[in-house]
């Protein structure tokens, strides 16, 4: 996904199903994440071959393995940082690969670094190419070379860091170079969560933020949360308005799905904006094939806010399908919309095939 392209950002930005944090999820979500991996809910490959990682570093008195982690945004990933420098007694740095763009940039963090101290560097496959390259030889062999003065006159001086764990966050492992992926010891992938754990996500949130809820009124949110804890906290933080506004306070099933329904969230998790590319894509063009430039058209969308933000979970849904020949509907969207597909070989999606061009 282009992040850089602010049409596409704002589109995410603006949507209560959004996988990305937003100015509230920032200030809440400290307060709601797991301090330890016992805590940690769910992703029980990845947990236990870190824990095992952790154990065998502490009990040979030394720094951890650097660490990558990837998978979708809102995953936990930088909530997996914080406990793998907790659980090693080790202070941590954040900072991400867009807010290092010179190797300087890098330089000064990696100079400043205590022994054993984790530094997170989320979105790692945004850091600039220099910055990278001077990365190699600090995760490999705990030093750079700082480049002073400029032209023939530059000098590199070298220094010593002392030894550290970096924890790589990547939504795009495939866009890391190979070298960069290699100097990982330890590579964990970040699954979608079932609903069942996201169930333990949201009675463990309520009861932060001292709310009552039931055991179907989770299960109410969680079935909306598309796979996502920060998805499913931040739908809790909703639900919980329209409890103690329109209800007693309590969440049960019928708050959840009536609230849930006020904020146009339905019970896949589709908001406005998948249900307007699906209901066009069934309803004006027969269930397709019609290309995407049309169908952006018809939904009153930018063509990319359609491909990058409303597709990848109807397709992940399996509700749309990319094809060569446009986008196709597959049985379940006409399903899930409660519409029924038109006859095979009639005048129905058969029969329109190739009218919509892209
Ligand atoms: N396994 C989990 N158990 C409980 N809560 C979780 C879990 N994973 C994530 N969360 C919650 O979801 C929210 C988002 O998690 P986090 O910020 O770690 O995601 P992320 O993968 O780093 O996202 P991004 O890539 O957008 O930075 C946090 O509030 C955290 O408490």
């Amino acid at each position: 996904m282009n992040w850089d392209d602010d049409t596409e950002a704002t589109a995410e930005a603006d949507r209560l199903v959004a996988a990305s944090a937003d100015g509230e999820d920032t200030a809440v979500e400290a307060a709601l994440r797991p301090k330890d991996l016992g805590e940690f809910v769910g992703q029980e490959k990845v947990r236990q071959q870190l824990d095992l990682v952790l154990k065998a570093a502490r009990q040979r008195g030394a720094t951890a393995d650097h660490v990558l982690l990837s998978g979708a945004p809102g995953l936990g990933k930088t909530t997996l940082s914080m406990i793998i420098a907790a659980e090693m007694g080790a202070p941590i740095r954040i900072t991400s690969g867009p807010a290092i763009q010179h190797a300087g940039d890098l330089a000064a963090i990696l100079s400043s670094l205590q022994e054993g101290e984790v530094l997170f560097l989320d979105e790692i496959h945004r850091m600039s190419r220099p910055a990278e390259e001077m990365l190699y030889m600090a995760m490999e062999d705990f030093r750079v070379d700082v480049i002073v003065g400029k032209g023939p006159g530059a000098t590199a001086i070298p220094l010593e860091l002392p030894p550290f764990t970096l924890v790589g966050a990547t939504t795009r492992a495939g866009l890391l170079p190979p070298p960069l992926r290699d100097r990982f010891g330890f590579t964990g992938h970040m699954e979608f969560y079932a609903p069942e754990e996201l169930e333990r996500v949201l009675h463990r949130s309520a009861r932060l933020l001292d709310v009552e809820i039931d055991t179907a009124g989770a299960a109410e949110i969680a079935g909306r949360s598309r796979g996502t804890p920060r998805i499913a906290n931040r739908l809790l933080r909703r639900v919980r308005d329209y409890a103690q506004v329109r209800a007693d306070g309590v969440i049960n099933r019928e708050v959840a799905g009536t609230a849930l329904q006020v904020y146009e969230v339905d019970g896949r998790g589709l908001d406005r904006l998948d249900r307007a590319v699906l209901e066009a894509l069934l309803k004006l063009f027969g269930g397709g094939p019609v290309g995407l430039s049309t169908l952006a058209v018809a939904v009153g969308e930018e063509r990319e806010t359609v491909e990058e933000v409303a597709e990848p979970f109807l397709v992940r849904e399996g509700l749309l399908a990319r094809t060569p020949r446009g986008r196709v509907a597959t049985p379940a969207a006409w399903a899930h919309l409660g519409l029924v597909p038109p006859r095979q070989g009639g005048s129905g999606s058969s029969g329109q095939q190739g009218l919509f061009g892209a």
